[in-house]
């Protein structure tokens, strides 16, 4: 299946490719409310991970977040409430200040949830989630999936050179030893990802000017996982001047 060629956002500034980001995924959803009444979108963690859900919570009074899907890209497996989870940080960030529907909020299980220690059951059951959202597929169609990435090109829990990033089949997948702290983590695969209608990175600072030039160019996606990833409708690079330094 051919992909459209990667859209290039190049911002003077985190600040001002947040915003960007931001007003666009705003347009994306009331679009999407607008024609089919919902929309779907699934969140990542990382500094521009989570600021643009800040910067959704002060500037997304057109969006009717009662008919929002939220899903996540990654979780790390640890407690609930332990800092490091994407989703304690995107709940305080934006989900516990908007009007969610907390049966259309998708949570990977922490470690000390439903499932308890059992990491690979907690990622089948999000497997399960995404599969009842899919009309007959394994993830749904995700109308944008957002991005952030390492120096690395990782993306979601997905490391160069690792049997996650090589997954071909399952939506979702346990990751035991990732590189980079905390080792446990629940991921969405490239498979998943690759459903989304749209994929947008967010990335910012020259030390991942390297990894933005090899996924813009279509690099080694077993050396660079972000490589791999692409909307079926459009790819966007939201990228400030340093992550644009090798472009
Ligand atoms: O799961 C993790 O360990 C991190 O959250 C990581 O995946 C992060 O999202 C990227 O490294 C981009 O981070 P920045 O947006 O801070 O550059």
């Amino acid at each position: 299946m051919s992909t459209p060629e990667p859209e290039i956002v190049v911002a003077d500034d985190t600040t001002a490719l947040i915003a960007q980001a931001g007003q666009r995924l705003v347009y994306v959803i009331v679009s999407a409310q607008r024609d089919r009444g919902a929309a779907s979108i699934v969140l990542t963690g990382g500094s521009n991970g989570i600021a643009i859900l800040e910067w959704l919570r002060a500037h997304s009074e057109d969006v009717d977040w009662r008919a929002v899907d939220v899903y996540f890209g990654d979780d790390r497996f640890v407690p609930r409430d332990d800092d490091e989870r994407n989703h304690g940080q995107a709940a305080r960030a934006l989900l516990d200040h908007v009007d969610l529907d907390p049966a259309r909020v998708f949570v990977m299980e922490p470690s000390d949830g439903r499932f308890g220690d059992d990491i690979d059951a907690a990622a089948a059951d999000y497997a399960r989630i995404l599969r009842e959202h899919a009309d007959g597929a394994d993830s749904p169609v995700f109308d944008v999936h957002l991005l952030g990435m390492g120096g690395e090109g990782h993306i979601n829990s997905l490391f160069p050179h690792t049997d996650a990033r090589a997954e071909q089949t399952a939506a979702v997948v346990a990751v035991t030893d990732s590189p980079k702290p905390p080792p446990r983590r629940i991921t969405l695969t490239l498979p998943a990802v690759n459903r989304s209608a749209q994929v947008w990175f967010l990335v910012a600072g020259e030390d991942k000017a390297d990894a933005v030039a090899a996924g813009v160019t279509g690099g080694d996606p077993v050396e660079w996982p972000c490589a791999g990833a692409h909307g079926s409708a459009a790819t966007v690079w939201f990228v400030d001047r340093g992550a644009a330094a090798a472009l």
